[in-house]
């Protein structure tokens, strides 16, 4: 029988169980320093059930960090610098077990669709928008992010443009390149005493609060939620309160329907006349056209974009109008600060990032521990231990419908089920059990029942 799916038992009987439980593919002393502080020191090596080795795909440069915690597990790791388009993905993508990318690898239902063999994404960035999040859980594909790791380098970084827009630095620096001195302090403010609107108050949106109120600023924020304020910070009804007050205006929301043109002619109208405005969030939340069209009116003074609606796979000289329309217009502006998407470009940031998104997926593929997963109900068991050598551990996902536990516990209630944990996100459920004094025997039919049953998304045996 084919194998369509790794991390399931081979169908062949001379191949099944042929490897050891602690073969040095999974070995404790094979993980970093870093990943034992997550996974106890006594733990069983869980290994998958199949005996292929688990196939990686690293896009987008992800960082040296998170490769070496990834391949000290003796998965084989293929590392690109840049990402994929979509049809290079869709042949790529077919005999990987986990894939790594960051914000612009596009990991659509098409793409998902030829992935058989995919059990997780790890996106290396905090933006989960370029993923189908409801499809990859439809097919039992655990997504991981690292929800806050560069937080601070984009809050540092709008600080750090706030003070060049308010004193033209980039337009002086450019004219001293070109060999002109042009000493000027019209238009050129302190932003000391100035009122920052922050639209969308989150991870990056709340620290960023803090640093602006500690350089003498008075922080105004608008978002869905009803959140704290931190200082003095104070949370407007509307986005409309927001840009009649602000001087500076900086998006921190995500890319969703809703966020989608959220700045555009209408917002720029409501704007104080000579404020900034700053976005490092996605490309799509500012309409680029209509700011242009601000900025040249004078209405807006001055602004900082990080990102695009289209974005190119690596780098080179691809700002121009074939990637978007307006390139050549926004280059032509004065006081625009344009950089490409390194709001999150740190040597802190993408350390952090490496590590904390390696570290789950490896807990995913070897332990099936879903905490953090952004599409998946949230399921951990305690790691088994070295002195559990005959026990396997059972993950059911499947979909969300009435009986299907009595099902699964009429497979799995044999035999002594030492743990489990069951819950749903929408449509989707995942169950883990710990089962002892299995053999392999018992492991092949428990698995062939449970992959029998209607409700089956995904099976995978750990043992
Ligand atoms: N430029 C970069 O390199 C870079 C780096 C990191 C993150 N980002 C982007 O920044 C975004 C925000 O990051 P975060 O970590 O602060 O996210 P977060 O989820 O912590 O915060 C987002 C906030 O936006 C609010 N929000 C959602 N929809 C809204 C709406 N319609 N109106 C107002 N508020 C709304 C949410 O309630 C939440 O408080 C990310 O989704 C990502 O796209 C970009
Ligand atoms: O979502 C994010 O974290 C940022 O947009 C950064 O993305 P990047 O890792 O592709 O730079």
């Amino acid at each position: 029988m084919s194998i369509a799916r790794d991390i399931r038992p081979r169908q062949d009987d001379a191949a099944f169980l042929a490897t050891s439980p602690s073969a040095s593919f999974n070995s404790p002393s094979s993980h970093s320093s870093v990943l034992n502080r997550t996974i106890p020191l006594n733990a069983k090596p869980l290994k998958p059930f199949a005996t292929e080795d688990i196939k990686v795909l690293l896009l987008e440069n992800v960082n040296q960090t998170g490769r070496e915690i990834l391949s000290q597990q003796g998965y084989q790791v293929e590392f690109l610098k840049s990402s994929l388009s979509e049809d290079q993905l869709i042949e790529k993508i077919r005999d990987v077990h986990v894939i790594g990318i960051r914000s612009k690898t596009k990991l659509t239902a098409r793409v998902l669709k030829e992935a058989k063999n995919l059990i997780v994404i790890g996106c290396f960035c905090i933006g989960t928008n370029q993923v189908d999040l409801q499809y990859a859980a439809d097919q039992g594909i655990a997504v991981f992010n690292s929800p806050f790791s560069n937080s601070r380098s984009v809050a540092e970084l709008v600080i750090g443009e706030m003070v060049m827009l308010a004193r033209q630095l980039g337009d002086r620096s450019n004219e001293m390149h070109a060999g002109t001195w042009n000493k000027v302090s019209n238009g050129c403010w302190e932003i000391r005493g100035k009122t920052i609107g922050i639209i969308g108050y989150g991870h990056i949106g709340a620290q960023l609060s803090v640093l602006a109120e500690a350089m003498g600023m008075s922080v105004i924020y608008y978002d869905v939620l009803n959140i704290m304020s931190l200082g003095t910070a104070r949370q407007v009804k509307t986005l409309d309160d927001l840009l009649a007050e602000a001087d500076f205006i900086t998006c921190h929301v995500p890319e969703i329907p809703e966020t989608k043109g959220m700045i555009g002619q209408k917002q720029f109208e409501k704007m104080k006349k000579g404020s900034y405005l700053i976005n490092a969030s996605r490309g799509t939340v500012v309409d680029i056209p209509a700011l242009i069209d601000a900025m040249r009116s004078g209405k807006v003074a001055g602004a900082a974009l990080d990102v695009y609606p289209n974005e190119p796979a690596g780098n080179g000289d691809y700002f121009n109008n074939d990637l978007n329309t307006f390139s050549a217009d926004l280059r032509s502006l004065k006081n625009l600060i344009i950089t490409p998407h390194i709001g999150g470009s740190t040597e802190e940031a993408q350390k952090a990032i490496g590590v904390e998104v390696a570290q789950a997926l490896v807990r995913y593929a070897n332990e099936g521990s879903t905490l953090g997963a952004v599409n998946l109900p949230e399921v951990v068991l305690r790691s088994l231990t070295m002195d559990e050598p005959d026990h396997a551990r059972v993950i059911y996902i499947h979909k969300n419908i009435p009986g299907v536990l009595r099902k699964v516990n009429e497979i799995i209630g044999d035999h002594n089920v030492d743990k489990q944990m069951t819950d749903s996100r929408g449509d989707v459920a995942y169950l883990m059990a710990d089962i002892s004094n299995v053999d392999a025997a018992t492991i092949k039919d428990l698995y062939t029942r449970l992959e029998s049953l209607p409700s089956r998304i995904m099976t995978r045996v750990l043992y």
